[in-house]
């Protein structure tokens, strides 16, 4: 029996469309759709869940009314559940029914999980006018034209809201971006604006009164679903699910925003509201995905394939807490909290029965080193430290980029620069196109090039 609203004790009757999603992947159905569904007023709060890009995802959960199985797996067992928060699921081509949503009263609020390349930003923090053309030249022909980018996506939303509730409370907004990006609210508040620009600089000012763009840090490790993710849920439940998601039992969510046009209770699912989430967000990018990447690269090389594989090889550990070392200093939270924020990870690392593949975490490295390294690298250099940690995170990503460990999946990746020439000079042309400043630190590219060549050495 596959699994559906009809069958018996497995979900609730789907609830009112308030919230739309952009980006159905397993990290928004194992984060912000749990919340969702456990906020005490669940009752009042659908989403309406559209993929990123292909249809896939959509495709597997419509037949199952948007239900799936959330999967959450100690290092002792499994605790499936069934979520129920998806009220609607559509395929990105659904432009018209996002329309819809989007000119709805009701609906007030979009989150997203598109990746970092998905906000189209380009090198230099602006919005990559390339990577948007056809849309900016789609949605001035014609503003209910399909756009495929999320700042188009948005920005045709607030046409077709402002076209249908013009001014006034009724067409306020939050836009709240679920990403790994720092500063994931302003970032893509700024990228609208400019995307607004292009197509009709009249909206820029709706947007500036209607349209919050709230920030948060988000946590929980979810990996891709395999075939034995669904065989056992079939075992465990007695119900056939296509589309299960696996996650660790640890989850956070640090919210900072006002959402004067209402939200659910996620406090009363856990989310903690503050003030301010930049040290949560440093703290969560530089230690948790600082060390992702880092390994996802080094650990590869040694022939790792999953997180709990290459931390329980005491060589990737120390480089680990060598970098975590360096990051940590540069944290402003107490440092207590922040060396029980790290035995925290190992633990979460350790977890054998969360596969999460270095491969994975290794995909867009270019749009990750630069947030998720690069920062400490910086600080560490300008308070005249080596950042050897660093240095090592970066020279297992030059020798990824040379085709050793986990292959490169990056549109961005700097592949001229790492390639067809010595290791030396692939090192210093991928730190200079990293960060500028770095790359003309003569000592820290020599020091860049003796990880490289040592780690070249261990590779497996
Ligand atoms: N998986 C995790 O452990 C985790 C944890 C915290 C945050 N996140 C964030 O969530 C994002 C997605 O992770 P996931 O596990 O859901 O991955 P996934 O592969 O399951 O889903 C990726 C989603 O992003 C969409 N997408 C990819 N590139 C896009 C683009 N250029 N434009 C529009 N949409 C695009 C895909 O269509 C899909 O819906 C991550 O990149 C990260 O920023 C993930
Ligand atoms: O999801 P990505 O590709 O941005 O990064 C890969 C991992 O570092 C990431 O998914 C972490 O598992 C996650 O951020 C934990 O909350």
């Amino acid at each position: 029996m596959r699994l559906s609203r009809k069958v018996e004790n497995a979900g609730r009757p789907a609830a009112p469309i308030r919230i739309v999603h952009i980006g159905l992947g397993n990290f928004h159905r194992a984060h912000q759709a749990f919340y969702t569904e456990h906020a005490s007023d669940a009752d009042e709060w659908g989403i309406a869940a559209f993929t990123g890009r292909s249809a896939g995802a959509a495709e597997e959960l419509a037949p199952q009314d948007g239900l799936f199985t959330l999967i959450v797996r100690g290092p002792e067992g499994d605790a499936p559940e069934v979520i129920s928060s998806l009220s609607a699921v559509h395929a990105a081509a659904d432009h018209e029914a996002y329309l819809t949503y989007l000119a709805d009263p009701q609906v007030v609020i979009l989150t997203s999980t598109v990746t970092e390349h998905g906000y189209c930003r380009g090198a230099d923090g602006n919005l990559d006018q390339d990577a948007v053309a056809d849309d900016v030249a789609a949605l001035k022909a014609d503003p209910r034209q399909r756009v495929a980018s999320l700042p188009a996506r948005l920005v045709a939303g607030f046409l077709a809201r402002r076209e249908t509730l013009g001014e006034g409370d009724q067409a306020r907004f939050t836009v709240l971006p679920c990403d790994n990006l720092p500063s994931n609210g302003a970032v893509t508040a700024a990228l609208v604006r400019e995307l607004a620009e292009l197509v009709d600089p009249s909206l820029v000012g709706w947007i500036d009164a209607h349209v919050e763009f709230a920030t948060c840090m988000v946590d929980r490790i979810t990996p891709a679903t395999t075939d034995e993710d669904r065989a056992s849920v079939e075992e465990q439940c007695g119900w056939q699910d296509i589309s299960p998601v696996p996650t660790e039992p640890f989850t956070e969510w640090v919210i900072e925003g006002d959402f004067a046009a209402g939200r659910p209770d996620w406090e009363s699912a856990g989310v903690e509201i503050v003030e301010d989430v930049e040290p949560f967000e440093q703290r969560k990018l530089w230690l948790l995905n600082g060390s992702h990447t880092l390994m996802a690269y080094a650990g590869s090389v040694l022939g790792h394939r999953t997180i709990d594989e290459a931390i329980a090889d005491e060589r990737v550990r120390g480089w680990v807490q060598d970098y975590w070392a360096e990051a940590s200093a540069h944290l402003s939270l107490p440092a207590d909290s922040v060396t029980a924020y790290q035995l925290a990870l190992l633990e979460r690392y350790e977890n054998p029965r969360i596969r999460h593949l270095l491969a994975q975490i290794a995909h867009d490295g270019s749009a990750k080193l630069p947030i998720r390294i690069i920062p400490t690298a910086r600080a560490e250099r300008a308070a005249g430290n080596s950042a050897q940690g660093c240095q090592r995170a970066i020279a297992a990503w030059v020798l990824h980029l040379r085709g050793v460990g986990a292959p490169v999946k990056d549109p961005g990746a700097p592949l001229g620069a790492a390639n067809d020439k010595p290791l030396a000079d692939a090192v210093a042309a991928v730190v200079a196109s990293l960060d500028a400043e770095l790359g003309a630190d003569e000592e820290f590219v020599s020091a860049v090039v003796a990880a490289a060549e040592e780690l070249e050495t261990l590779a497996g």
